[in-house]
């Protein structure tokens, strides 16, 4: 049945669901929500989301919010299909939850603040945080030395396979690359960007950037 995608596929969250969802060969259909008219926070959409944000999706009567939730749910019901981004044995699991939960927790913040304050607050004329800016970038490039070292060991975040570990990276990585001039925060690092032009290449990510 098919997977409605609620949001604009340009923004990063939905197209975290959206990759995952191409590489699985699930069927989608994008409802646009327009987020610089607000749409995200009128009544009907804060009955779907109580937060105002995108993604949300709807497969027949049943609703789910925030993109990590539904990229795990799908992963598992459609396990059977497309790539496998959830690892075979539990101890592979158990990486891929620890990376997802990585990106999460220490990657998602700084690289979202970046994105906001460079590419999205020029955009609506609101003032740029210059010092948030900075401190991101700070934090960040200490997350992604710990990536360095993680990947100088292993092909993929959580193993030698392909994950919804790295999967989960790929929205902001592409902005941070090809969008607001910090490309050098990737490409700097050796094993990174290896992981990074592995990742990017991916038809599935292609497939997203076309949408
Ligand atoms: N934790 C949420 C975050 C969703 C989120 O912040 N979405 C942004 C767009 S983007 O970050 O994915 O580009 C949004 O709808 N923002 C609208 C708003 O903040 O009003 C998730 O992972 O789904």
């Amino acid at each position: 049945e098919v997977v409605k995608v609620y949001g604009p596929a340009f923004a990063s969250c939905p197209r975290r669901v959206l990759a995952c969802f191409i590489e699985k060969g699930i069927e989608f259909e994008i409802v646009p929500v327009d987020l610089l008219k607000g749409e995200q926070k009128n009544p009907e959409f804060l009955k779907l989301q109580p937060f105002g944000v995108t993604p949300v999706t709807q497969q027949g009567d049943y609703t789910l919010y925030e993109s990590r939730a539904i990229i795990r749910y799908y992963s598992e019901k459609y396990k059977s299909q497309g790539t496998d981004l959830l690892g075979k044995t539990l101890e592979e699991k158990g990486l891929v939850e620890q990376w997802l939960e990585v990106e999460a927790q220490n990657y998602n913040a700084p690289a979202y603040d970046l994105v906001l304050n460079l590419l999205f607050y020029p955009k609506l004329g609101i003032p740029v945080n210059a010092d948030l800016v900075k401190e991101s970038e700070e934090k960040l490039g200490k997350v992604l030395d710990v990536y360095e070292e993680r990947l100088s060991k292993s092909k993929y975040l959580a193993g030698d396979f392909f994950s919804l570990a790295d999967l989960s990276h790929l929205p902001f990585n592409h902005y941070l690359v090809n969008a607001i001039g910090k490309a050098y925060l990737i490409e700097d690092r050796k094993h990174v960007k290896a992981w990074w032009d592995d990742t990017s290449s991916r038809p599935a990510w292609k497939k997203v950037l076309e949408l």
